[in-house]
């Protein structure tokens, strides 16, 4: 860098004398005072440009040239711009990194001003309160949150409260509960763009963006965090502001008012948006963007922690973070976004509770039992726009003209809509069948009164269609007259000067004008007024001409101006339908969820599965939705599982060699258990399933760099996370544990977890393990049964059949696929050597050897369960009783 730009690295925007400036970067320096947290795109002309440190940031995060700008007696200071028609692509990729902008635009033409251009901040953008279609991901919620913790997050048990919304979709939602690890779950769910959080000095340092080094101990680094004044937070003034914004006497009806953590998340959150968003809300009121909060409890939902999401690969995949083989890809069938949005919400939190889990499932199946149905309902949403957005750009009055049309053509579909679901008898499919009839009729408005295609500008007409407004009629009316005789005009002075050539042409600086040509020039009548002298043309005016020209001009202008006035008037009777079409548009992307749910199950050959109150985890012929769908029709090999019902095991023991497709198993298992808490149906022939509280799983090896802790550790604290919270409703999904250590580590942390789990915690759980060892606590305890993924083994070769059959396999056959991989032979011989030397001598062969003397007393321990469930220390199990 070279020396005078590491001096100007030294400058600060916030600290700068403004004596040493110009009075425009005096200004410059005055509003990013204003503003210190956010990045000030300052307008000039056709670019935005940021100065002094904001001009580093911007040019480091978007890798745009850093140049420089006379600043005054300062110097140079450092520069860097972005072109005002890219502003949304740059915005974007800003608001992604987790900056907030502050855009500071001109406020008159710099021809027209006097003095210094006026300019001024005219919207503040922040990652979380993003309402621009351009910078939102269509098929995902955008939420800003909001944290109260009462201590340190890390003390256990510690009481937080939990506010969030979506301000383009108006959800907003609250909950209290109290521990850490909770609330990094639903963070994790939420995948939040933004957290906003009371601090006794948030206005020191008030942005703390996400994996800053800076960030906060007892939060999740991977968030960005807004660092809030703690005023808003308190109880009674947050409580005062959601009354006031929802005008009502007391928050009961919320059913928040004995959580007094989720009341103050909540206030210090709308605070927040009056702040942000004030120009959007002055006239209305936060009331028009955002719904009054819903409440929820965690114990409502099914609860996955962040390694399931992403062991299940619910909506990416481990490997490439990938939306292509996730579970969500196999699943969205939906036709709009916001059907997109509901079905990943439903996914990221399955439920708890049976009847809005038999509701959806009613739904499918009227939907498959009606493939005409199906096809006419799937085109009419095919028409349909993002009504959900649509709502809020209405209701926050930033709808431009192409969103009234949209808006306009998805309202009048809704008749439509409910004459098809006319019959339907699913209670889901009956709530499209009442069409708020102020809705159907503003959408015919607006379909009466917009042009079907009107430009995306609001100020230059093409707006507004015939007839709608006479005194409208009467301006384009007489302009159109004018136009007419200017465009005759060409024809008559022809005639009246005899000069074939003559031309009547129009330009940005003079207006109409006659155009003659040089060698004719001195034929022209005494009314013309030479104007304008070409090489080879003479043009010229006439006052009736000029007449005409000022009268279009003058009308042009009125008529824009009726436009304009016309279109904010409907706008703002759209805004205020805002809620009623939020609330039919979640019910259009409940159904359109369903829908796609529906032809899912056609087309994958899926089942709906029995919601029990019970443990059942009975799986019939059940399949892996992503790997089935990877694989050409008919290759994926079927697997059933009966799990935790009275007479079947809690804990399977799943052996079998590498390769032979235990983790498909395991996952399909968790997959199919989330389809059907989520209301689908599943990929299997049939499935009875009891509904689970929890889903762990510990699968793969993932180093977490980022914390610095080993393979082994991670599988360690996941292990225990999962062995402290997991319940007898809970279902266990663990691969390998314990194989990132020495193998009598391993085996005895193995064997040691399974025991508790099958005797102390009782969670159905499928253990896939290579220690075949483990096959033992078969006949140790009544609950464990063994299961293997079988091969064919031939004489040069292994053949994977991929099918799962009752008792263990007592071999690996690492070597074998190691030598398949290619290992070379003399290392595959020794190998073979090697194993047979261990299995001979190890303790571990010895105990087993031996075990066979002590099934009897085996199955002693066996039939007295109920004892060992008293009495834990009767629950160490004899696994080498003659050697110990
Ligand atoms: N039921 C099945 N039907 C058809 N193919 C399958 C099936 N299960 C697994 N496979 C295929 O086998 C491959 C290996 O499966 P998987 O990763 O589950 O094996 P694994 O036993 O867990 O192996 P390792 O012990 O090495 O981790 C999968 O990528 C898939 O292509």
């Amino acid at each position: 860098m070279s020396s005078s730009s590491s001096a100007a690295e030294t400058w600060d925007a916030l600290t700068v004398d403004p004596a040493l400036l110009t009075p425009m970067m005096q200004h410059y320096v005055e509003l990013k005072r204003q503003y210190p947290q956010a990045i000030l795109l300052y307008r000039l002309g056709d670019f935005y440009e940021m100065f002094f440190q904001d001009a580093y940031i911007v040019s480091r995060e978007l890798e745009l040239v850093l140049t420089g700008r006379e600043g005054g007696a300062i110097g140079r200071i450092p520069m860097c711009g972005v072109p005002h028609h890219a502003f949304e692509r740059y915005a974007a990729q800003l608001v992604a990194k987790g900056y907030a902008l502050a855009v500071c635009e001109q406020m008159e033409p710099a021809d027209q001003a006097k003095g210094l251009v006026r300019r001024e901040v005219t919207r503040v953008i922040t990652p979380g309160t993003v309402l621009e279609e351009e910078l939102l991901k269509a098929r995902q919620n955008n939420y800003l949150a909001a944290i109260v913790r009462l201590k340190d997050l890390r003390q256990p048990d510690s009481p937080w409260g939990l506010a969030y919304a979506d301000i383009s979709t108006g959800e907003f939602w609250v909950c209290q509960s109290a521990g850490a690890e909770k609330l990094e779950q639903e963070l994790a769910r939420l995948q939040p763009a933004e957290v906003l959080l009371p601090v006794e000095d948030g206005l020191g340092l008030n942005l703390v963006r996400p994996r800053d080094p800076q960030a906060l101990l007892d939060l999740p680094g991977q968030y960005g965090y807004t660092l809030r004044p703690p005023e808003p937070f308190e109880l009674s003034v947050a409580r005062a502001n959601l009354l006031q914004t929802y005008r009502l006497g007391s928050l009961e009806g919320l059913g928040c008012a004995g959580l007094p953590l989720a009341i103050r998340a909540a206030g210090g959150l709308l605070q927040y948006l009056e702040e942000t968003q004030k120009n959007l809300i002055q006239e209305k009121g936060l009331h028009c963007l955002l719904q009054p909060p819903r409440t929820y409890q965690l114990t409502d939902y099914l609860m996955l922690d962040p390694q399931t999401r992403r062991n299940l690969e619910l909506t990416q995949t481990i490997r490439e973070g990938a939306f292509a083989g996730s579970l969500l890809w196999v699943l969205d069938q939906s036709r709009t976004a916001m059907g997109g949005r509901a079905l990943r919400r439903w996914l990221l939190q399955p439920l708890r509770d049976p009847e809005p889990i038999q509701a959806r499932q009613d739904t499918i199946q009227e939907l498959l039992d009606h493939p005409s149905l199906r096809t006419r309902l799937g085109s009419l949403l095919d028409s349909l726009y993002d009504l959900e957005r649509l709502a809020n750009r209405v209701g926050s009055g930033t709808a431009n003209p192409r969103e009234l049309v949209a808006l306009g053509s998805s309202l009048s579909k809704l008749p439509d809509l409910a004459d098809l679901v006319a019959d339907a008898q699913a209670p889901l499919l009956q709530s499209l069948q009442r069409v708020d009839p102020a809705l159907s009729d503003l959408g015919r408005l607006i379909e009466r009164t917009l042009l079907p295609s009107p430009p995306p500008l609001l100020t230059e007409g093409g707006l507004i269609q015939a007839g709608v407004d006479s005194e409208l009629d009467r301006l384009r009316q007489q302009v159109e007259q004018d136009r007419q005789w200017i465009a005759n005009l060409e024809k008559i002075e022809r005639e009246r000067t005899g000069i074939p050539t003559l031309k009547v042409g129009f330009n940005k600086a003079f207006g109409y004008y006659l155009s003659i040509s040089r060698a004719k020039a001195h034929q022209v009548p005494d009314n013309y007024i030479r104007k304008q002298t070409l090489t080879n043309e003479e043009r010229f005016i006439t006052p009736e001409l000029k007449e005409k020209e000022a009268r279009i001009l003058t009308a042009q202008t009125e008529i824009n101006q009726r436009e304009y006035e016309l279109f904010l008037q409907l706008r703002l009777q759209a805004g205020s339908q805002a809620e009623p079409i939020r609330q039919v548009a979640q019910t259009i992307a409940t159904i359109d969820a369903l829908l796609g749910l529906a032809e899912v199950a056609v087309q994958q050959g899926y089942s709906r599965p029995k919601i029990t109150r019970d443990r059942r985890l009975w799986i019939e012929q059940g399949r892996h939705p992503v790997v089935e769908k990877s694989l050409p029709s008919g290759l994926f090999v079927a697997n059933s599982v009966r799990l935790g019902s009275p007479e079947g095991p809690d804990l399977m023991v799943l052996t079998g060699p590498n390769m032979s497709g235990k983790s498909t198993y395991l996952r399909q298992i968790g997959l199919i258990q989330i389809l059907a808490q989520m209301g689908s149906f599943v990929p299997a022939e049939r499935a009875e399933l009891g509904l689970c509280d929890r889903i762990f799983t510990r699968i793969g090896a993932v180093d977490d760099l980022a914390t610095g802790q080993s393979t082994f550790m991670v599988e360690m604290n996941e292990t225990a996370n999962i062995l402290n919270h997991a319940t007898e409703h809970s279902l266990v999904l663990l691969d390998e544990i314990g194989r990132g250590t020495a193998t009598f580590d391993g085996l005895s942390i193995a064997w040691a977890v399974a025991e508790y789990l099958a005797t102390q915690v009782r969670a159905r759980t499928l253990f896939a393990t290579h220690y075949h060892e483990m096959n033992q606590l078969e006949t140790l305890l009544p609950n464990v049964a063994n299961f293997q993924v079988v091969v064919k083994e031939l004489e040069d070769r292994i053949i994977f059949l991929h099918q799962v059959q009752a008792g263990g396999a007592d071999r690996s056959y690492g070597i074998e696929v190691g030598r398949m991989a290619g290992l070379p032979k003399p290392v595959i011989k020794r190998a073979k050597q090697v194993l047979e030397l261990v299995e001979k001598h190890s303790r571990i062969g010895l105990g087993l050897r031996n075990q066979g003397r002590n099934q009897e007393r085996a199955q002693g321990a066996k039939k007295n369960p109920p004892e060992q469930e008293q009495n834990p220390s009767t629950e160490q199990l004899p696994i080498f009783p003659d050697i110990g």
